[in-house]
């Protein structure tokens, strides 16, 4: 396939394929290496640098790095940017982005390939196990986050942008060379990341430097021991300084200042609705300021949902609502916190969930039996107790049971996988994102199944992620049809969680963002500003028409 800039002739990029997942399984030599790197890590006591223009700064301001299992226990501390550290990354986004915007192609691909093979092998542990202590997921949610997406998101993208770059437009006949000269945008890229994934954080910061454009990255201050060790990878992957600068520091300091600079050419942003709405008004306020019209992309909050027919297949149902609300304790974007169930399903549903719910083991990710983890920090945790609290206290009104509920914050902020059942499919639970471990049924009438559509459809801003479950196919066509706008990605007889890079594009549209797909040519489009190129190779030697004579 052909390659703008190259000088090395035209050579394809190497097939991507999906990361496999390991196992883990006890006595593997796998667990045993990820063990030994969880127990170097807990004694570490690390100090997180800044990094501009490569180099490692301490401003002696510092926030202290805990685990949400255990948040006793200090990680490590991390110094954070005032705004002299800001001003000085964002010239170092500047200085360097006319040497890597000259990079040629393959030699920008070939960083992230070994960005790629290192996760694979030594980088894999260290962003494992950085991400189950700081990040509170256990080994099977690090693995399919901080390796394989991670992995997935630098092999496709790289396979994605070379086909992007092959996208030409016709030059007919002999007289005329047309080009599209797939450019960087005209500034730097502002990076903002959510603590949830720690493949989203770099994806944020590596698909714009992808296609050759420097990055300043705001971290989020509950991530910062992987964010560290992916500032470590791309190092290693022979990243040139100053293409992506490491800012960790006060969100509402960091973001104000780097909002208001005049080359901002884009926003690569998750997190939740209120932040990227906030980050989007910033932009509108600066507009006359700008160079250019940044690019605004943000992949924010969901209120996702199941929606059961009276003919969905109770076996698959119930793991499918287990896990997809409750894995990685319903931090998921895309977690499952609605679910509208037919009554004729209830009684049998609810035992399985009940049984499903008591057998999962919670606590420390170090400890591989658990199959869940603390919710991030006091904030989340505080929210989902006084969530719970509000819905007890509504039992007999519009809840009319709560399975589990139970919190504990003594030693980690810890919240049982909770179902709260309500009468009103408009109960707050049921329309406001909580992002925890709390998922809120409403029982339907068998025969409400097209209202029920309707309910899912409008009642809440977010069009994220959904599920039909149904054997009768009448009822997915209805559903496919009913709730086209209701979800960015949708399941057939699925759970809402858990898309791959390369075979699920992931975004939502509506309040949930602007549904640019991260892991596929559409997200990489919006970081391209391409330039149109004419040749003439026999321009006319004389102005007149022929029918002029
Ligand atoms: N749609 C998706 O693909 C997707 C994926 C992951 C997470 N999310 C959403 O992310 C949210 C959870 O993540 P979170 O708690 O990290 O979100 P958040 O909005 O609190 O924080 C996200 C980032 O924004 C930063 N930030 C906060 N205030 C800012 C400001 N004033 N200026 C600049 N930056 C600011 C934070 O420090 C962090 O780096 C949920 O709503 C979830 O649905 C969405
Ligand atoms: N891509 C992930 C969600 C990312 C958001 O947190 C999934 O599909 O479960």
């Amino acid at each position: 396939m052909a390659s703008p800039m190259s000088s090395l002739g035209s050579s394809p990029i190497p097939t991507p394929a999906n990361e496999p997942v390991r196992a883990y399984a006890p006595g593997s030599p796998e667990r045993a290496r990820l063990e030994a790197e969880l127990d170097r890590q807990l004694g570490a006591q690390i100090e997180v640098p800044l990094v501009i223009n490569g180099e490692q700064l301490r401003t002696g301001t510092t926030q202290t790095m805990v685990m949400p299992h255990d948040h006793g226990h200090v990680t490590g501390t991390c110094h954070q940017a005032g705004e002299a550290e800001v001003a000085k990354a964002l010239q170092a986004a500047k200085d360097a982005a006319p040497g890597w915007a000259a990079m040629p192609w393959e030699d920008r691909a070939a960083i992230f390939l070994r960005a790629a093979r290192l996760l694979q092998d030594e980088f894999r542990d260290r962003l494992n196990a950085s991400t189950m202590l700081g990040q509170s997921k256990t080994c099977h949610q690090a693995e399919i986050d901080a390796a394989c997406e991670l992995v997935d998101f630098f092999r496709f993208n790289v396979a994605y942008v070379e086909r992007m770059y092959a996208e030409q437009p016709q030059s007919p006949g002999s007289a005329v060379w047309n080009r599209l000269e797939y450019r960087p945008l005209d500034g730097f890229v502002f990076a903002v990341t959510p603590f949830n994934f720690t493949s989203i954080a770099a994806n944020l910061c590596a698909a714009p430097a992808m296609l050759g454009n420097t990055v300043i990255w705001k971290p989020a201050p509950t991530a910062l021991l992987s964010s560290h060790y992916l500032m470590e990878l791309f190092a290693a992957a022979g990243l040139p300084p100053g293409v992506i600068n490491f800012i960790p520091g006060p969100a509402a300091q960091v973001g104000a200042q780097v909002m208001g600079d005049p080359d901002l050419a884009g926003v690569h942003f998750t997190g939740s609705t209120a932040t990227f709405k906030l980050l989007w008004k910033q932009a509108a306020d600066n507009l006359d300021r700008y160079r250019s019209y940044p690019r605004i992309v943000g992949e924010t909050g969901g209120k996702d949902f199941v929606v059961a027919h009276p003919s969905a297949d109770l076996e698959r149902l119930a793991p499918a609502l287990l896990r997809g609300a409750f894995e990685y304790q319903g931090q998921k974007c895309s977690a499952a916190s609605r679910a509208y169930i037919p009554e004729s399903l209830w009684p049998q549903l609810r035992e399985r969930l009940v049984a499903g719910m008591e057998a999962m083991k919670m606590g420390d990710p170090r400890d591989f039996s658990n199959f869940l983890g603390a919710v991030i920090d006091d904030r989340a945790y505080a929210k989902h107790a006084a969530a719970i609290a509000e819905a007890k206290a509504a039992v007999g009104g519009a809840v009319t049971e709560i399975l589990g509920g139970e919190c504990d914050d003594a030693k980690g902020y810890f919240v049982r996988p909770t179902v709260i059942v309500t009468t009103d499919p408009r109960y707050a639970t049921m329309v406001e994102e909580l992002f925890g471990p709390i998922l809120t049924v409403f029982v339907y009438p068998d025969a409400e199944f097209g209202p029920i559509l309707e309910t899912c459809d409008q009642s809440t801003p977010y069009a994220l992620t959904g599920a039909i479950f149904a054997e009768d196919r009448k009822a997915v066509v209805q559903a496919v049809e009913g709730l086209r706008f209701a979800a960015g990605n949708f399941y057939i007889n699925d759970k809402p969680t858990g898309a791959v890079v390369g075979q699920q594009p992931f975004g939502g549209s509506r309040a949930s963002g602007t549904n640019d797909k991260a892991g596929s040519m559409w997200n990489l489009i919006r970081w391209a500003s391409p330039r149109t190129i004419k040749e003439n190779l026999a321009a006319p030697k004389d102005w007149r028409y022929p029918f002029l004579g």
